[in-house]
């Protein structure tokens, strides 16, 4: 059972494990104060009996024999203002492996049980100091690793999305309340139903939600980067490609056709996106059963990937074998083609190959030539609305969770609309898809709460947040 009631005192340690300046022992709960107040004692060896709040006390922390463990910084935070709007006690000690456990032990053994992941944040969420989307971003600001990843997810922590999605959910009250309106005076002579007005209240709430729901293709990308294939046939330079993108050696390069038999995955950031490079087995008729496993790779790799980058070796002209490459990857509106060795002079140029690939660019993996332009086309191909939303400061969705329930009201309003359209038009019955789409609004923000959300969104953080 989780403990959602918030009755332990709980306690971990904050900061990563491994040698650091400081690690910070955090305590959360009703026995936060007393727990500090047994464990911290003045350099004197004095007991200390009142802690003046937010104010940091210097000390030592000593074990139940008086024997001292560390010297520590220690601060008390009185509910209701903290992070989790709980007491809080922060112990901030030397940041070593051993003593940071060691502080952690004494909290534990004066009655404090250890957090499980994210428990803290949770608290923070069930005490009414952060909605559910606020407490996601603060997971997503420790995942993040790139910069516009950070930036959408502090954004999120200061809670803009929950304000676009209150937003919405304003609207749609409105709606409900002008719907409704019409069965509280049914003698009234009102008119049954405005449903010329109503459709337009709902088409403009339904607008709202579908500008948002786009915004998760970029957000998706910010957080998990753009998946770039580098396929072609043998000896092309895929693996020279990877290692210009690079600007190291990360894959062997030689003049062997079958040189790369395995998938080699490296990410770089690019204009503040992860670009995660996969670098592939020349495809050909295989030699040998790894080379075959290989190749077997490499056309998964290509149908998994945002940006298939199609290298061809442009001193040796478009070949029989590049023709048969081309075959795995047409239809598809995401190829690159990629003409390299231009420093050893190009039989085929881009101009000849226009009605093939929409997209080329002429390279020279060997001299650095053309590399910058090969990543801008890269962006151009994957991010619709550059301005807007690589600037970080739109609304963006990043979270599946998020996507799949502003999905399910958008879903919920068609039906209110096809309702309408079919004459269904009593007022009891169109507020029971309002209010679907309602509760799925409500969901996102936390105020709305299910059975599995522990599991679903606080079991993912690291312990001690
Ligand atoms: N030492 C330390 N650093 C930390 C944290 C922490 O818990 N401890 N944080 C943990 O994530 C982050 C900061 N987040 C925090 C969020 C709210 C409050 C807080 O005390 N809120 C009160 C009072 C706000 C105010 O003074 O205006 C409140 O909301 O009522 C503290 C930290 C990052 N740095
Ligand atoms: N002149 C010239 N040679 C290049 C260029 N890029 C790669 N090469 C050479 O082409 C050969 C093959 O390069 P790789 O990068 O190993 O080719 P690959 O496509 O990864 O080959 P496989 O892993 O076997 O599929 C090597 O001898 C490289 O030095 C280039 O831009 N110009
Ligand atoms: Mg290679």
């Amino acid at each position: 059972m989780r403990d959602y009631l918030c009755e332990d005192t709980i306690a971990a340690i904050g900061t990563p494990l491994g040698k650091g300046a400081i690690g910070i022992v955090r305590i959360s709960g009703k026995r936060a104060l007393p727990i500090l107040k047994e464990v911290f004692r003045r350099k004197s060896g004095e007991r200390v009996e009142s802690f003046e709040n937010r104010k940091m006390t210097y000390g030592i922390v000593v074990d139940e024999f008086e024997e001292p463990i560390d010297e520590v910084l220690v601060v008390f935070m009185g509910a209701p203002y903290t992070f989790t709007g709980e007491d809080v006690a922060e112990i901030h000690c030397h940041g070593g492996i051993v003593v940071t456990r060691k502080v952690l032990r004494e909290v534990l053994k004066r009655g404090a049980r250890l957090a499980e992941p994210g428990e803290f944040t949770m608290r923070a969420f069930l005490h009414g100091k952060i909605d559910l989307t606020q407490a996601e971003a603060i997971n997503e600001l420790i995942e993040a690793r790139s910069e516009l990843y950070a930036k959408v997810a502090v954004k999120q922590l200061e809670g803009s999305l929950s304000n676009k999605i209150r937003e919405i959910r304003d609207r749609l009250l409105e709606t409900k309340a002008f719907i409704e309106a019409a069965v509280d005076f049914p003698d009234e002579e009102i008119e049954i139903l405005e449903t010329g007005k109503i459709k337009e209240k709902l088409f403009e709430v339904k607008d709202e939600i579908e500008k948002l729901l786009k915004t998760y293709r970029e957000g998706r990308l910010i957080k998990e980067g753009i998946k770039v294939a580098i396929v072609g046939r043998p000896n092309v330079g895929k693996s020279s490609l990877l290692n210009a993108i690079l600007m190291e050696e990360r894959a062997i390069v030689t003049e062997i056709p079958g040189t790369t038999r395995d998938v080699i995955e490296e990410t770089v950031t690019f204009k503040g996106l992860p670009l995660r490079l996969v670098d592939t087995a020349g495809i050909r008729e295989a030699g040998d059963i790894v080379e075959k496993i290989g190749i077997e790779k490499s056309i998964e790799k290509l149908k998994e990937a945002d940006v298939v980058l199609f290298v061809i070796d442009g001193s040796a002209g478009f070949v029989e074998d590049d023709r048969r490459i081309l075959k795995l990857i047409e239809n598809r509106d995401n190829v690159i083609l990629v003409i390299n060795k231009k420093d050893a002079g190009l039989r085929v140029k881009c101009e000849k190959l226009r009605n093939l690939f929409k997209h080329c660019v002429e390279i020279s993996a060997k001299n650095l030539d053309g590399i910058d332009e090969l990543a801008e086309r890269i962006m151009e191909l994957v991010v619709l609305e550059p301005e807007s939303i690589l600037d970080g400061n739109e609304v963006v969705l990043t979270s599946e969770r998020h996507y799949e329930l502003l999905k399910r009201a958008k879903e919920s309003l068609d039906k209110v609309l096809t309702s309408i359209d079919s004459g269904y038009e009593s007022p009891e019955f169109l507020s029971i898809d309002i209010d679907e789409a309602l509760k799925s609004l409500g969901e996102i923000v936390g105020e709305v709460t299910t059975e599995d959300m522990y599991d679903i969104i606080f079991s993912r953080f690291c312990i001690g947040k």
